[in-house]
């Protein structure tokens, strides 16, 4: 595929979720360097940079997007020729792309641990991180139960009930707004993240904080599978996630919101889940309660302080 074509796809949610975004972009990246004609390297790295920004530009909320691109880019930081820059791009996209599916396996053994034999879930969404949790407890043979939410006005929920399906797992499909009344029969709460800010909030799919809400009030607990590479490092620095608002079109069909002229739809995409409504965050490094997301900041995305300047 070819650049444009990837980020048409992000756009328009053909390509979705938050490290299949992060994987489809790099991948994209390392296309467009294998067939860049350029001059010198200064050039190469020139016309690298719109393209990294033309996939950046793509989807503003999902971290990820920007973590993998910046660590293709990097790669670019000193070379002489064109071609050692290009190799460079290309080992390092294979790179990004081995890492997170090992992740994303990584994270289902770690979360899988955190399921019991018997145990009632919740999932929000369509997070390959989250299912792959729940597929892994299946697999290793516990016995247990799903609730998958509706998911408006996308419906990303039919694609998380269809693995469900596929995978033999007993499934209770909900519209969003059925949660509060289910979730005293549900012991454990698992979704993904689009983004983590350093004080632990974790931005993932509108009605999230909803969920992570209802959980808490039951004392219910919310566990997020999230890749490393969904923490975001300019957080440190006070910045806000942007929220994405998509086209209200997916909310109400244009020729009923154009009768309706003192009605403003809304359509905002992710919400932000504060920490205190998470009690564990798995990632393939382990673990960790939503307090020391910096530490995985810190730890393993190597930003230095001065490049968030
Ligand atoms: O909110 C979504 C997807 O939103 P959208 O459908 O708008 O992209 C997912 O929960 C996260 O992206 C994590 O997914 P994953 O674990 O697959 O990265």
């Amino acid at each position: 595929m070819v650049l444009s074509e990837t980020a048409a796809s992000i756009k328009s949610m053909e390509i979705r979720g938050a490290g299949r975004i992060a994987r489809a972009a790099v991948e994209a990246l390392a296309d467009y360097a294998a067939n860049l004609d350029a001059s010198d390297p200064d050039t190469f790295k020139q016309e690298m940079r719109k393209a990294a920004d033309i996939l950046t530009e793509t989807r503003p909320t999902a971290v990820s997007l920007p973590n993998a691109v910046r660590s293709v880019m990097r790669a670019l930081d000193s070379f002489d020729s064109v071609e050692a820059a290009r190799d460079a791009v290309l080992a390092r996209a294979a790179e990004f792309v081995e890492h997170s599916e090992h992740a994303v396996e990584r994270i289902a053994a770690i979360g899988a641990r955190h399921i019991s034999d018997g145990d009632v879930l919740l999932t929000h969404c369509n997070s390959e991180a989250a299912l792959g949790c729940i597929l892994e407890a299946h697999r290793q043979g516990k016995d247990i139960e799903v609730y998958a939410t509706e998911v408006r006005p996308r419906g990303q929920g039919l694609i998380t009930i269809r693995t469900l399906n596929d995978a033999g797992i007993r499934t209770n499909y909900i519209v969003d707004s059925a949660v509060r009344y289910f979730i005293n029969d549900v012991d454990l709460v698992v979704v993904g993240a689009d983004a983590i800010a350093v004080n632990g909030a974790v931005v993932n799919k509108i009605g999230t904080a909803q969920i992570a809400h209802a959980a808490h009030e039951a004392r219910t607990n919310v566990i997020v599978a999230a890749e490393t590479y969904k923490f975001a490092p300019r957080t440190i620095l006070g910045e806000l996630i942007e929220i994405e608002e998509r086209d209200t079109a997916e909310v109400l069909p244009r020729e009923v919101a154009e009768k309706l002229p003192f009605v403003r739809v809304r359509n905002p995409t992710f919400d932000v889940t504060p920490a205190e409504y998470v009690d564990l965050i798995v990632t393939e490094q382990g673990a960790i309660p939503p307090g020391l997301a910096f530490t995985v900041i810190r730890d393993y995305l190597g930003w230095k302080i001065e490049e968030l300047r």
